[in-house]
């Protein structure tokens, strides 16, 4: 197969507004159609070379041996931007046999829903930390403390967990406990049980009772559907290990497979595909596209230092940035955390801005402290308005956002003053929901099901779930037959609709089709959350409980609740946007990986110690924000610097820094020689609105 000139000049019209790619470097990748890793500094267009290529691939589909394509990433946000960019154009890429996903949907998809189904007849059902950790809580409470021999699990894990950790509280034991409940892994081949990367109990060990119970709660937890993300990649490599013949017919389905993001995918994450794909026989083509500076994602809570990608030959790479100004490029370039020399002995990646604007403008430094904090967001839209910016091609495309490494706290101890960006930003607090398969309310499922796009078809799955969630606080199971053994599951949504369909126990397909119908629309397009909620209760309280055969208990009453609760959060996103005329959305770093921004404006938060960004990379010799060259050789160090690597590579205009002047008091004037643009929002500043630009 050959990628055609044709396609590529329509990708330049398409992705880079007409602008052409260049025939050293970004051209070659797109035509190579070999397996090889691709490397560049950011905003170099790797995304962008990434979706020129399988555009012109697509343009081949369908291929005629019956093969498709892979792309994979590791963020649902990098997924989605590449649905965006190309779902309108090549349908086709979206379709059987090709996927397009995150890797942890691709082995739950292929390898682990198949391999639960398989030893435990469920699908999965809740692939999600949070709903796992709550399980970890609820087990733990439920071990008995016994004073007698044999000791229970509980005693035994307060003495192993704890082994060494000198003298704490009782209370920081049990924490230690639930912790260890929460994150141990369980590999489920070599029945073995893993913490922070040490064997703990294993099958053959000294402490099998201990292991058996701990292998049967995870189990009991498999067989509900119950899974954490690292959960899925056992039972995976479990799939391979019993049902060889996968990765054949994997290899055989998918001829090309593209992984963007490839920094931030953990090792097991990497074997696994290795193992499918990176055969002596594969016929595949695997390309690898990443920056080893950014990668920023752990699974774990902790920020990466080392990836655990290691490229391998032949590696590609593309010089310059076309995201970044000189300005801003010149500025990033002093957070790279590892520059590599390439074979002449030269720096390798270099952050070379290329973009032009017709008024260049300096990067930011915005001074503030704890009392003028409040001033950022308006200080930020000053900026916007001031430059124009909203009135750019960029600006209207790719918007303004405010960013921080730390968003929220996970206590709620009181802080010292230490802040985060919930403490800056009120409405940031406020919207604490995320899109989730599960709630705990009726009233949640109906306003939170999907704040982006609320399509029909979101709606529709989320008053659906809400009607498997029911039947599984009611304990509502359905017989299924797995390997010629009779077994009962809980209900998914298709089991759902089915159940329906048979019209068992009196129910009434037809009108439940219509009604569901009428359900999606009221939320998705007339916003009627209060009114479906009261149709959707009294649909459960009547037809449906008859229908599944059950009385309705405390628990789904609770549920249900008495009357809707609004969520002030699905209005207020709306309303502030009316009114603010400029919408600027405020996220942590992690959630704009990948993202182009028009103007970014990064503010330090508290983690760890020491406590903020400059805190951590400024040194007596060297401080990147001066355009030295780092001096950070400490975990958090490390790790401010790629955030801040990550973060300021965002914008195509305007980058602030919003720094706490205490933090760089001494230093101002030697910021402003370096070329930063510096505003003080502190109460001696010497401005008309406080707000004063130091010249
Ligand atoms: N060859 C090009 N010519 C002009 N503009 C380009 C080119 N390649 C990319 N761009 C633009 O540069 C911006 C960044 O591109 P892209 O997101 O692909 O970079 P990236 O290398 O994937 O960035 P990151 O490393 O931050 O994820 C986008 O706005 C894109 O449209």
């Amino acid at each position: 197969m050959e990628i055609k000139e044709e396609h590529i000049r329509e990708t330049e019209r398409l992705l880079i507004n007409g602008n052409l790619f260049d025939t050293d470097e970004r051209v070659p990748f797109i035509k190579n159609l070999d397996s090889c890793d691709l490397l560049a500094v950011p905003g170099s267009g790797k995304t962008t070379v990434l979706l020129a290529k399988l555009y012109c691939l697509a343009k081949h589909l369908p291929f005629k041996d019956g093969s498709g394509i892979l792309v994979l990433s590791h963020t649902n946000t990098a997924v989605n931007e590449i649905e965006k960019s190309l779902k309108k154009v090549v349908p086709i890429l979206f379709e059987y046999p090709n996927f397009v996903g995150t890797v942890q949907s691709f082995v739950n998809k292929f390898l682990a829903n198949p391999a639960c189904f398989l030893k435990y007849g469920s699908y999965i059902h809740q692939n999600d930390n949070d709903i796992y950790e709550k399980e970890a809580e609820k087990f733990y409470y439920s071990l008995p403390w016994k004073n007698t021999e044999p000791k229970g699990l509980r005693n035994k894990l307060f003495g192993k967990v704890n082994h060494g950790k000198g003298t704490i509280s009782p209370d920081e034991k049990q924490q230690n406990v639930i912790e260890f409940l929460k994150y141990f892994e369980l590999d489920i081949i070599e029945r073995k049980i893993k913490y922070n990367n040490k064997p703990f109990y294993t099958f053959n060990g000294t402490a099998q009772p201990y292991y058996l119970e701990l292998e049967q709660w995870k189990e009991d937890l498999f067989s509900k559907g119950i899974l954490n993300y690292r959960d899925s990649f056992y039972l995976g490599d479990w799939f391979i290990e019993n049902n060889p013949r996968i990765t054949s017919l994997l290899k055989k389905r998918f001829k090309y497979v593209f992984i963007d993001e490839m920094q931030d995918l953990e090792k097991y994450q990497i074997d696994i595909i290795d193992k499918i794909f990176y055969t002596p026989e594969s016929q595949s083509t695997i390309q690898r596209i990443g920056d080893i500076n950014q990668s920023i994602y752990n699974s774990g809570k902790k920020v990466k230092v080392e990836t655990d990608w290691q490229p391998r030959e032949p590696v590609m790479y593309l010089r310059d940035s076309y995201r970044l100004t000189k300005e801003n490029a010149d500025i990033v370039n002093f957070f790279t955390l590892d520059r590599q020399q390439d074979e002449n002995g030269n720096q390798r990646f270099v952050v070379n801005g290329k973009r032009e604007l017709v008024n260049a403008i300096k990067p930011h430094l915005i001074l503030f402290d704890k009392t003028t904090k409040g001033k950022l967001k308006e200080k930020f839209k000053e900026l916007i308005k001031e430059n124009q910016l909203d009135q750019t091609v960029e600006g209207k495309k790719y918007g303004f956002k405010i960013i921080g490494w730390s968003a929220k706290w996970e206590d709620e101890e009181n802080h010292d003053g230490k802040f985060r960006l919930e403490d800056i930003f009120e409405e940031y607090k406020k919207d604490n929901s995320s899109i989730k398969e599960t709630y705990t309310s009726l009233s949640e499922y109906l306003q939170y099901f999907d704040k982006n796009k609320r399509t029909l078809k979101a709606a529709r799955k989320a008053i659906l779930n809400a009607l498997i969630h029911i039947l599984r606080i009611e304990n509502k199971k359905h017989a299924v037959t797995v390997r010629r053994k009779d077994k009962e599951r809980y209900y998914t949504k298709k089991d759902l609709i089915k159940y329906i369909q048979e019209e068992k126990n009196g129910s009434n397909y037809e009108e439940f089709k219509s009604k569901l119908y009428k359900w999606s629309f009221d939320l998705a397009v007339k916003q009627k959350h209060e009114e479906v909620y009261h149709c959707i209760k009294d649909f459960i309280n009547s037809d449906f409980k008859e229908w599944f055969g059950f009385e309705i208990t405390n628990e789904t009453q609770n549920f249900i609740g008495r009357n809707f609760e609004k969520l002030i959060q699905v209005e207020d996103k709306q309303e502030n946007k009316q009114k603010e005329g400029i919408n600027i959305e405020i996220g942590t770093v992690h959630s704009v990986k990948g993202q182009t921004h028009c103007a970014t404006m990064y503010v330090e938060t508290a983690y760890q110690r020491p406590t903020y960004e400059t805190q951590k990379i400024i040194k007596n010799t060297s401080n990147p924000l001066l355009f030295h060259e780092h001096n950070c050789n400490g975990t958090y160090d490390k790790q401010a610097l790629k955030m801040m690597y990550v973060g300021f590579s965002r914008p195509t205009h305007l980058l602030c820094f919003a720094v706490l002047k205490e933090n760089v008091k001494d230093k101002i004037e030697n910021y402003k020689n370096a070329g930063w643009e510096i505003f003080d929002l502190t109460e001696n500043g010497n401005d008309k609105n406080n707000i004063n630009k130091l010249h």
